[in-house]
């Protein structure tokens, strides 16, 4: 059953209620992610990955925005030794540390700290209305959430510096092409696919799709020959885990596999 709070709606979805579903709900300031806002998204991560029925975590918005970005009313009167002795957004790395495999589902505008909470998930689906961008510039500072890092990484330092010195925006169509965004839906589809996605990956056993998360985000974080002694470390590991081991016996005995996530 859903659960309301003042910024977010939280529920479980799924055939077998597997999949932890956020939705961004701050309509009229199109999800402008304020401290509020923030704390339940990261209040909800902690439920769902407590939750073990829960294998997949999809964060969404409205069809008009998935996020304008951090709130600029909220934020326009702060002086720096309050951000800096409070490390100002530094709780909302939250998503970017959570276990359990995160889809966002973009409709609309992902700007600011909206485009950087979507990168910080692990697959993004754009509807076709999403915009990215990183206007900070307009407003006189820079991306602060990860924008200057991840977007580099995803579409490469020409496209990401052009973003973000120019503010301009990219459409649903140009973030596929460049691979920040891995497929794009009709706006009325959007969510729907990012669940249907969720369920499938829910399926599998919640311990090995940790494995997978975790060795894909070292590529970003290590060298190549770094990266693959880890990957190497981290498949043996799925050799101590019982999933591992009735994955390849199902196959052998040509059934389903039966994961019980140990
Ligand atoms: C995290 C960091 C460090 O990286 C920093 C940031 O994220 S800074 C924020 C970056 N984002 C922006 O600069 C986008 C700001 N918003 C806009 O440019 C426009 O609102 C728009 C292009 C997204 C949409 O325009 P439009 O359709 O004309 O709607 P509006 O009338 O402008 O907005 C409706 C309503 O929402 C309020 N709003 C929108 N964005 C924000 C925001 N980021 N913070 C606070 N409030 C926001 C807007 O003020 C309107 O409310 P009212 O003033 O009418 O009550």
């Amino acid at each position: 059953m859903a659960t309301e709070g003042q910024y977010v709606i939280t529920d479980k979805k799924g055939e077998k209620q597997n999949v932890g579903f956020i939705q961004l709900n701050r309509r009229k300031a199109l999800n402008a992610l304020c401290d509020g806002l923030m704390k339940e998204v990261s209040d909800a991560l902690d439920a769902f990955e407590k939750d073990k029925d829960v294998g997949c975590i999809v964060l969404t918005g409205g069809d008009k925005a998935f996020a304008a970005g951090a709130d600029i009313k909220e934020m326009k009167d702060r002086e720096f030794a309050e951000v800096y002795s409070g490390s100002f957004l530094s709780n909302w790395d939250r998503l970017a540390r959570c276990k359990k495999p995160v889809i966002a589902a973009v409709n609309g505008y992902a700007l600011g700290g909206g485009c950087e909470i979507a990168m910080m998930c692990d697959i993004i689906y754009a509807g076709e209305n999403a915009q990215f961008g990183q206007p900070e510039i307009t407003l006189g500072t820079i991306p602060g959430a990860g924008g200057t890092q991840r977007l580099c990484k995803a579409i490469g330092k020409s496209k990401a510096m052009e973003l973000i010195l120019t503010a301009d925006r990219m459409t649903a169509q140009e973030a596929e092409k460049s691979g920040l965004v891995s497929k794009v839906f009709p706006i009325d589809q959007t969510v729907n696919e990012a669940i249907k996605t969720a369920e499938k990956i829910a399926g599998f056993s919640k311990i090995t799709s940790a494995m997978c998360k975790e060795a894909v985000n070292a590529a970003y974080e290590l060298s190549l020959q770094e990266g693959l002694h880890f990957e190497k470390r981290i498949f043996h590991a799925t050799f101590a885990t019982a999933d591992r081991k009735e994955g390849m016996t199902a196959f052998s005995e040509k059934r389903k596999p039966t994961f019980t996530d140990n």
